[in-house]
């Protein structure tokens, strides 16, 4: 076979540049760091074993080289912290959720605020003061909205029905509660609206399925190449801010009116639009478009870590439940007693009241499955407990399934389902700990954890009260996986009316 020149020439070109990129990627790692886990390929690293094979590839390395240990994907280091140096982490403001998150859910290049750190802590002031202190105020309304959308979403199941809840996982049933908290009672009665909520996520995740494989030279390079159709003006989620924007200006205006018409007689009602209007930072006089931008901006903050992770949680303790018929029973007596008790009308102190569900529900994200998560960046060089040190930049993933399945804590068999592990060892499901990382630790943990777990255990309780719920097959679902992260399984539940 004879080659030219010119052929020649390229190889050398690919080659030299294959070096040059291997060269700025290799790896350093300085003498005191956790352990590097050797590889075979050059720049591809552990990349596959982590996207293909993540629960035995880290069970195996965790095995061979303790905790924590540093493993190369997609170009970059990532320390892998499991359950003797994990918490850690959540101890120190020196790791940083938020910046490990720009590089991988850009959510910034739609919602600017997302970028202030001023903004997001009035966020997470918002929902400890609005949401989490008014819970017992909210509850009526949330139950009411759950029920709304189980008739819509479930409705008569006279013969057995079933749902499919892939890709949507319920996240309409959450929306209508949450829209009800946010926006007030009369705008969540619209359909439009209630789509934004719960389409949101999903449709800003759309630029999320690229493939990273710019991440390779350096994961900026992969956001700023899926963040492109952004700066030519295209966004996945004008349409959700424009259909919030109509339907709150009027409402707004009307409520400035009342407002100066009816002085100390006003009456404010209880949501999230009146405690902005009432908070000095976001106080005004009159309804301008960037007035309502910066609403919407924060609003869709909420949306964002609110419906998507509580309906993705709602769908898998579903699953949970539905595969598990040796639970039926018990935990539906449980529901008939309370609903007895409080004629139909729950009120927070009847939801206290469900610990076997909330022990359930506990055990159900305890098994959630994500083989690691929550990222953090290292934003100076630190030095864990053990001596090992961490340079700078570091990324740092939780090595969740280690965490969930230490045997100190869960036992000999950490891996089967304990459902009133939670109840036996007095741990409510909003509890965080550092055996259970749900819900992230210290002082980041999620702050909406209260609202979280309230509508994920009102849902259920309505639910088991009015169907019988199994899996197809009669089993245990198993969970989809995308890399290390789990979602809910896609099979669908067959739904069943109860005889009354
Ligand atoms: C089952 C549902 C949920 C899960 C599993 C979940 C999980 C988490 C996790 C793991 C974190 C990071 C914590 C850390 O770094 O220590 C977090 C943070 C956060 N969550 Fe949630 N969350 C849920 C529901 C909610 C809801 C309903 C809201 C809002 C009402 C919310 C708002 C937030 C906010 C604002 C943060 C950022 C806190 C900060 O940076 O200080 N989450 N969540």
């Amino acid at each position: 076979m004879d080659f030219s020149f010119e052929t020649i020439q390229s190889f050398v070109w690919v080659f030299i540049a294959i070096y040059v990129v291997y060269w700025i990627k290799k790896p350093r790692i300085s003498k005191n760091e956790p352990p590097m886990v050797p590889y075979k390929f050059p720049i591809i690293g552990h990349t596959l074993d982590y996207l293909f094979n993540a629960e035995k590839f880290l069970a195996e390395c965790r095995q061979k080289y303790g905790d924590p240990f540093n493993i190369y994907v997609f170009g970059q280091v990532n320390t892998i912290a499991g359950n003797e140096i994990g918490h850690e982490i959540y101890l120190t403001e020196v790791f940083s959720l938020r910046s490990a998150m720009r590089e991988k859910f850009p959510l910034n290049r739609v919602l600017n605020c997302f970028d202030n750190p001023e903004k997001i802590e009035q966020v997470i002031k918002t929902i400890r003061e609005g949401i989490t202190a008014n819970l017992s105020l909210y509850t009526e309304r949330i139950q009411k909205q759950l029920m709304i959308s189980i008739n819509k979403e479930i409705g008569d199941c006279s013969n057995p029905k079933l749902i499919i809840t892939a890709n949507r996982n319920f996240s309409s049933v959450i929306a209508r509660p949450v829209a009800d908290i946010l926006v007030g009672q009369e705008i969540s009665e619209n359909e439009d609206v209630i789509k934004a909520f719960a389409n949101f996520t999903k449709d800003f995740t759309s630029i999320l399925k690229i493939p990273p494989i710019l991440s390779f030279i350096h994961p900026k390079v992969h956001i700023e190449f899926i963040t492109l159709p952004l700066r030519f003006g295209w966004s996945p989620i004008r349409r959700h801010v424009i259909t919030l924007k109509e339907h709150l200006r009027p409402i707004l205006e009307k409520r400035l009116k009342d407002k100066e018409i009816l002085g100390d007689k006003y009456e404010p009602p209880l949501d999230i639009i009146e405690y902005f209007l009432n908070n000095p930072v976001y106080e005004t006089k009159v309804i301008t478009d960037d007035y309502l931008n910066k609403i919407c901006n924060f609003l869709f903050v909420i949306i964002v870590t609110s419906i998507h992770t509580t309906s993705r949680h709602i769908t898998s303790a579903l699953y949970d439940f539905a595969g598990r018929p040796e639970l039926w029973d018990d935990i539906y007596e449980e529901q008939v007693r309370i609903d007895k008790e409080c004629n139909g009308e729950l009120s927070l102190q009847h939801i206290n009241k469900m610990v076997k569900l909330d022990s359930f529900v506990r055990e159900s994200l305890r098994t959630f499955d994500t083989v690691v998560g929550s990222p953090h960046r290292c934003l100076e060089s630190y030095t864990f407990k053990n001596g090992m040190t961490i340079p700078k930049g570091r990324i740092v993933q939780t090595y969740l399934m280690d965490i969930h399945y230490n045997t100190t804590a869960y036992g000999p068999e950490p891996r089967s389902f304990l459902p009133y592990h939670g109840l036996e060892n007095n741990f409510p499901a909003t509890k965080t700990d550092k055996n259970y990382f749900i819900f992230g630790s210290g002082k980041h943990a999620c702050p909406g954890r209260f609202l979280a777990v309230n509508e994920i255990k009102i849902g259920m309780h309505k639910l088991i009260l009015n169907y019988h719920i199994k899996t197809p097959s009669g089993k245990i679902e198993k969970k989809v996986y995308y890399g290390p992260y789990a979602v809910p399984p896609a099979t669908g539940l067959i739904f069943e009316n109860r005889k009354k």
